[in-house]
């Protein structure tokens, strides 16, 4: 089944909505497969966002993402690529709609607290950056009740 990866950024650990955005994913339906709490390095950073070097915001981007923990984690579910995207909201929180997240709890492009690989694609990179030994295989018991 999809899976996407999922980061809360610094500035979400720190402000304590790790647990309102688990809930979120965990409530629409989709399967935790990898949660850790980790501290990148500035080769980390620019190695996940390496596609944006060329963007004249990247070297702030990357001083944001290495200024705190952040919380990595793997999502799975149906189209959980795509829908994963929806529940966290437009990249500027000024257009993210309320109830997405950016739209709830964000105000800047710079302090958007959460990331959602933008393709299946990308997804499986990012999946193979943050979680090199591989994810949980596990199947919730309420897997069923979500999923036909
Ligand atoms: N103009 C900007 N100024 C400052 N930061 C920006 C700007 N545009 C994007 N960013 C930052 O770079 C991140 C990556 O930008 P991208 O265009 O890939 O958006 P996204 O795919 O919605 O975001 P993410 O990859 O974090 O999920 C954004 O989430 C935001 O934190």
């Amino acid at each position: 089944m999809e899976q996407t990866f999922i980061m809360i950024k610094p500035d979400g650990v720190q402000r304590g909505l790790v647990g309102e955005i688990i809930s979120r994913f965990e409530k629409k339906g989709f399967s935790l497969r990898g949660l850790k709490l980790i501290s990148v390095e500035r080769p980390f950073a620019e190695k996940h966002y390496e596609d944006l070097s060329s963007k004249p915001f990247f070297n702030k981007l990357v001083e944001y993402i290495i200024s705190g923990p952040v919380v990595a984690m793997v999502w799975e579910g149906k189209n959980v690529v795509v829908t994963g995207r929806k529940i966290i909201g437009a990249t500027n929180p000024s257009d993210s709609a309320p109830g997405t997240i950016r739209g709830d709890f964000a105000v800047e492009i710079g302090r958007n607290v959460i990331h959602g690989s933008d393709s299946v694609e990308s997804a499986r990179k990012e999946i193979a950056l943050w979680f090199p030994d591989g994810t949980v295989n596990w199947q919730s018991s309420l897997h069923h009740w979500t999923h036909e």
